[in-house]
């Protein structure tokens, strides 16, 4: 789990939410598939309305422009974010999110490896709605600031507990990645991470730079599959 912060601005985070109030919204089921419609209870921002069709490309360019973002998933695919809401006494129990995706309108498919969730509500607009997320150490539980996104496997189970009182608005997405084995992505976040913490040293010799990069780019020549 990798959480993003301030993916977007506080002035970002207003523009869209001033968007996604003159949208259409649905019952989110009707997107949820097999098991999960039936833990699924919030709403969603209509997906063939044009607004909402532009402020999921607006985002899926501020993803791709996302250094942290783009370490940590390597992504290859990109699925369209959708806008959910959950008003007080809608939840999205455990869950795991669907393995492979037809994107919107086309006749390709997505296997989602990385799932995220941007937070467009800021903790104080609601009570509860915590995204609680089963890792190998236990349950994780996050309730970010407006603008931050976290990343998550696509493969754990994971739950939005009941809004008790306000609104909660995110944007989610799935990704698949470049390199499909979490472990491998994992070490390869980890080592690009540090590589940029040394770029900031100027006490660091260019030819170790240079060595380390070499490293990297070479696995993901090895690992990634596009
Ligand atoms: O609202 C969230 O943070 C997560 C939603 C979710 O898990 C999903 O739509 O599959
Ligand atoms: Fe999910």
């Amino acid at each position: 789990m990798v959480l993003i912060e301030q993916l977007l601005t506080k002035q970002e985070v207003s523009v869209i939410r001033q968007h996604l109030d003159q949208v259409p919204w649905l019952d989110g089921k009707g997107t949820a598939m097999g098991m999960a419609a039936e833990v699924k209870n919030n709403g969603q921002a209509d997906t063939n309305n044009q607004t909402v069709q532009q402020l999921a490309n607006s985002l899926l360019a501020k993803y791709g422009d996302t250094a942290k973002l783009v370490s940590a998933v390597l992504p290859h695919k990109i699925f369209p974010p959708c806008f959910n809401r959950y008003s007080s006494g809608e939840t999205y129990g455990f869950h795991v999110d669907a393995a492979v995706m037809r994107m919107p309108n086309s006749a390709e498919v997505l296997r989602s490896d990385m799932s995220m969730t941007l937070f467009l509500s800021e903790p104080e607009e609601y009570e509860g709605g915590e995204l609680v997320i089963q890792t190998e150490f236990g349950e994780q539980s996050i309730k970010p600031r407006a603008g931050d996104a976290v990343t998550y496997p696509s493969s754990s189970l994971h739950k939005v507990t009941p809004v008790t009182s306000g609104v909660r608005i995110a944007a989610i997405t799935w990704m698949q990645s470049m390199v499909q084995d979490t472990h491998i992505r994992e070490l390869l976040y980890e080592l690009d991470q540090n590589i940029q913490q040394l770029l900031s040293n100027d006490a660091v010799p260019r030819a170790q730079l240079d060595s380390l990069h070499h490293v990297y780019h070479n696995l993901i020549r090895k690992h990634a599959s596009i």
